[in-house]
């Protein structure tokens, strides 16, 4: 006997059950996490374990038969390991304000939404506020892939004794926003120069001879123009959401592969996770030859660097300091080994942190 195919309704009985289990489990497993957090509190341990979390990243991910994505899966778990977390301790996480700024989403990406975010009005106050351990971590932009470095933040390394624990890569996507949506209504747009500068060819074709106005911050630009029906922002969707704006034209920016890159700073360093990154600061003795020397030590030991960028060091002129990142954690014999070598060139050498590579 054939057996009719299930209804619409048999299977949407079955989403009911499974979701019913699902969110028993999801029960059961907040239970035991409030478990290991009375356990830690009772030992002083650490509330937040990036090392374990990461494990558990890994392993789900390498075990999921699919079809359910392995996308989804990981920002389903970040955001189960985040309400977590929350139940056994509130994290606190300063980030580079105000809200809705790419900091803002580069934070959600990193720690979930059921950590405490705090925007601050400046990248050197999210260094205070870690410093003074008002906040566990802080989040700062420091590269971007169409216009670079982020001389603030590196600036502010030099003198903070603040570890990297981690990287977070962010895809940046920019909206035109505005009151009414309609293109022949901006008269005048505003951003931050650095979102300016990554759709500059965008509005020489689209809307060319329109002033384009430099504001503090891409959410700075959509709250002003919430206020004035003339004017467009250049800002993310979260931005245009949280000031109620109207989208304009979506993902203008110039250059389809748009990154920016965040480092996550914290007091305390993190474990080695087996696929790490070091960032080192340094600044070499005045001597024939070394800007070639100071290079020796990674090539010889075929040390991977992925970036090496100077910066005039402020208090003596025309002499700089060297950022560097390599792959490798301080703890490999050969990375320390390399760094050994590298301080003979160096009037001083400071570690910023190793923390695993974002993928
Ligand atoms: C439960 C723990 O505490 C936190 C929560 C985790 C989780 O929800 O699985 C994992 C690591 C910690 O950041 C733990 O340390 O195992």
């Amino acid at each position: 006997m054939q057996q009719d195919a299930p209804t619409i309704e048999q299977l949407r009985t079955s989403i009911d059950t499974i979701d019913n289990r699902i969110v028993e489990l999801l029960n059961e497993r907040a239970r035991v996490v409030v478990e290991v957090g009375k356990l830690k509190s009772g030992s002083n341990m650490e509330f937040h374990v990036p090392g374990r979390e990461r494990q558990i990243y890994e392993r789900l991910l390498s075990r999921n038969p699919g079809p359910f994505p392995n996308d989804a899966l990981r920002s389903i778990y970040r955001e189960i390991i985040s309400a977590s977390l929350a139940l056994e301790s509130p994290m606190k996480v300063a980030f580079l304000g105000p809200k809705a700024t790419f900091s803002h989403l580069a934070t959600m990406q990193q720690f979930g939404l059921s950590a405490e975010l705090v925007p601050l009005k400046s990248i050197p106050s999210v260094f205070e506020e870690v410093e003074k351990g008002k906040a566990l971590y802080g989040m700062v932009p420091v590269e971007n892939s169409t216009e670079g470095v982020v001389s603030h933040t590196l600036d502010m390394f030099v003198e903070s004794s603040l570890k990297i624990t981690a990287e977070v890569l962010l895809e940046v996507h920019h909206d035109l926003l505005s009151r009414s949506g309609r293109l022949e209504d901006v008269k005048k747009v505003y951003s931050h120069p650095q979102a300016i500068a990554q759709c500059r060819q965008w509005f020489d074709e689209n809307l060319p001879g329109v002033p384009l106005v430099d504001v503090a911050s891409t959410a700075v630009a959509a709250q002003m123009v919430s206020e004035d029906s003339t004017a467009a922002a250049i800002a993310s969707e979260l931005a245009g959401s949280l000031y109620d704006l109207k989208v304009v034209r979506t993902r203008i920016e110039d250059q389809v592969n748009n990154f920016t890159r965040f480092l996550v700073i914290a007091r305390k360093e993190i474990e080695r996770s087996g696929n790490d990154k070091t960032s080192i600061l340094f600044s070499v003795k005045d001597e024939p030859g070394i800007l070639c020397r100071m290079l020796e030590p990674f090539a010889k030991r075929g040390i991977n660097l992925s970036k090496i960028e100077s910066r005039p060091y402020k208090k003596k002129a025309w002499e700089y300091i060297f950022f560097l990142d390599l792959f490798g954690h301080v703890s490999e014999p050969e990375v320390a080994a390399a760094l050994d070598e590298l301080k003979e060139c160096c009037q001083f050498l400071k570690v910023l942190g190793s923390y695993p590579r974002s993928i």
